[in-house]
């Protein structure tokens, strides 16, 4: 959630764009749900894009071999530790153009308007882990995700915070908070 939050701090134009989208599907006074997931695939790309901009594990589940086995002509024997590097998956710009944006269109087919992986590969096969151990929770935290990420953007602008400060000679000036790792942002309803 604070990763969309800034996500969208940070590209007010992916804001207002997923709120005309709402805007046209959801009927006035409803908040959307997950029927209208279909039609939202903008709503859908922000959380994908949140899922994989900042991912939540980036470096995975740390796992255990328990037979030897080969990978790209490296020996690795029964024991060794193995861990996936989900951040270098996520951020390869080979599979994701300027991987440091938070950039939801590259989901989305330009001539559809449709999500479409052909040229970003779905991020959620990468940063909820692989196989046997694949985070059992995924379904669940993705549409949690899908519906509060959509709620919020349907009920509320997101603002840089503003502050009034008084200036040594006496001038009062409005400014915006600066982004910092304890970054703040305004809701406005
Ligand atoms: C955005 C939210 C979440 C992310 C990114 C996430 C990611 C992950 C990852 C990367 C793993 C390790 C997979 C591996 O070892 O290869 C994992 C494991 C696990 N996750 Fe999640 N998870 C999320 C939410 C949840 C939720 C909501 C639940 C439960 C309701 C959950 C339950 C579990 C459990 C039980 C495991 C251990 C599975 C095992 O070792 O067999 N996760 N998760």
């Amino acid at each position: 959630m604070a990763t969309c939050i800034l996500g969208l701090l940070e590209h007010p134009e992916v804001l207002k764009k997923a709120q005309m989208q709402i805007d046209r599907v959801v009927k006035p006074g409803h908040l959307p749900d997950l029927d209208d997931q279909p039609s939202l695939p903008y709503i859908t790309a922000i959380v994908k894009e949140a899922l994989r901009w900042r991912e939540v594990t980036p470096i995975g589940g740390l796992h255990t071999l328990s037979t030897d086995d080969e990978y790209k002509g490296y020996r690795l024997p029964a024991g060794a530790i193995v861990i996936a590097n989900v951040w270098a998956m996520l951020h390869d710009e080979n599979v994701y153009a300027d991987p440091f944006e938070f950039n939801p269109d590259r989901f989305i087919n330009p001539e559809t308007g449709k999500i479409d992986y052909s040229r970003a590969r779905d991020p959620e096969l990468i940063c909820f882990g692989f196989g046997r151990r694949i985070c059992p929770g995924r379904f669940m935290a993705f549409e949690s995700l899908w519906l509060l990420i959509a709620s919020l953007i349907a009920t509320f602008d997101i603002e840089k915070a503003k502050e009034k400060v008084t200036l040594p000679s006496g001038e009062e000036v409005e400014r915006t908070v600066e982004l910092t790792h304890e970054y703040e942002s305004a809701l406005v309803s």
